[in-house]
């Protein structure tokens, strides 16, 4: 890849507080990518340390080859879209998207225009002379990105841009953002803890946790081969199951324990486990089964008997908890099972993400899902 917006040992904080430890991030040009994490993890610090907003206290920042670590954030030719809008109050749509162009001094004749193209392009025509609090959300926020795109920006960013709106105007436009990120081929940069909404905008998702990257790759690759138990819970495989494996030759083989017989999963050429394991899987990633009747276990995968606590139908699928020993993991089936039920819960080898267990004797970086992705 080439790197177009290019990060070195970048750190930045607050007074004494360090967030982000020297980290080190490349973005391709035209590319969307996604910072993704908790609440708290650096991302917006690290939005607004490559808009020049918080200074990088140690590290390079350099678009297209050119350093801009020491450049007020006007001159970095970057534009920021943020979660509150940050619209003039008092202007009018028109003047807000022209705001960024009367600043650098251009022609009366030259911002009309471009605001005219701003708002047709961004389905804004005939709402130029209305003043922001006339605007739905979703509308204020085209207005932004009006602001933002006038410009001409080589890189948007994008604090949490839709987190403001309600569920249907959000995913509405999301879409627009990216169908109109593609037809600009501009590159951007989205900040947001919404995994389904990362998943939907970006070519490549960094997720960030403590200031660091703790992972990064295109949705699929985040999404299916998460690099450890940290981000596979973070990317939805919620359901957590202490259990105890060994690994010969390309078989990891899942000890017995209370609530599950022995197994096998393939080892897949990731790093052996030996000892503890922590298995993560999704509520819809597992199977289940009634325990009366023959049911087969499959060859490769994971079962687990437990109990069914409580089901609801949140839609498309009955979600059942159910407790596995002093656990307790949830799992969708098409039909409902009642609580107190005892039920198989199977998982198999593709959707069941293995991790040495904290304290277990594989170094931490070498925790590796065994699911092939
Ligand atoms: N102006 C500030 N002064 C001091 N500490 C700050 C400031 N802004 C943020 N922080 C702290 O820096 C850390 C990272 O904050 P940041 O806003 O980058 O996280 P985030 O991942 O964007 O979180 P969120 O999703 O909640 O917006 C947090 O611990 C936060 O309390």
């Amino acid at each position: 890849m080439i790197s177009f917006l290019h990060l070195r040992t970048v750190s930045a904080g607050y007074g004494a507080t360090r967030i982000l430890h020297g980290l080190d991030l490349d973005v391709a040009q035209g590319e969307f990518v996604a910072l993704l994490g908790a609440s708290g993890c650096g991302k917006t610090t690290l939005l607004r340390t490559i808009a020049g907003f918080t200074p990088a206290t140690a590290g390079s920042i350099s678009v297209g080859g050119v350093d801009v670590t020491a450049l007020s954030p006007d001159r970095r030719g970057m534009a920021m879209v943020f979660q509150s809008y940050a619209l003039w109050p008092h202007m009018t749509v028109a003047r807000n998207i022209g705001y960024g162009l009367k600043l650098r001094g251009r022609s009366r004749a030259e911002i009309t225009r471009r605001v005219d193209e701003m708002l047709d392009m961004l389905g804004l025509a005939g709402l130029g002379e209305r003043k922001p609090a006339a605007l739905s959300g979703g509308q204020r926020q085209r207005v932004a990105l009006g602001r933002a795109l006038a410009i001409d920006p080589k890189i948007l960013l994008l604090d949490e841009p839709l987190s403001n709106l309600d569920a249907r105007i959000r995913v509405q436009l999301r879409g627009e953002i990216r169908a109109l990120q593609q037809r600009l081929g501009i590159t951007a940069i989205h900040v947001t803890h919404d995994r389904e909404e990362a998943m939907a905008m970006a070519d490549r998702i960094v997720i960030l946790d403590g200031g660091n990257i703790v992972q990064q790759g295109s949705p699929q690759q985040v999404y299916n081969a998460p690099a450890s138990s940290f981000v596979a819970a973070f990317m939805g495989a919620e359901n957590s199951v202490r259990l105890s494996g060994r690994t010969e030759t390309d078989l990891v083989t899942i000890e017995p324990g209370a609530a599950n017989p022995a197994s096998v999963v393939a080892l897949a050429g990731r790093a052996p486990l030996n000892g503890p394991l922590e298995a993560r899987f999704r509520a819809g990633g597992a199977a289940l089964a009634a325990t009366s009747g023959h049911t087969q276990q499959p060859a490769q995968g994971l079962q687990l008997t437990g109990t069914v606590l409580s089901v609801g139908y949140p839609g498309g699928a009955w979600r059942h908890r159910i407790a596995i020993g002093g656990e307790a993991v949830e799992v969708d089936a098409p039909q409902p099972f009642s609580a107190g039920e005892t039920v198989r819960v199977f998982v198999p080898p593709e959707n069941l993400f293995l991790f040495a267990a904290s304290g277990a004797a594989s170094p931490p970086n070498r925790h590796r899902p065994m699911a092939a992705a």
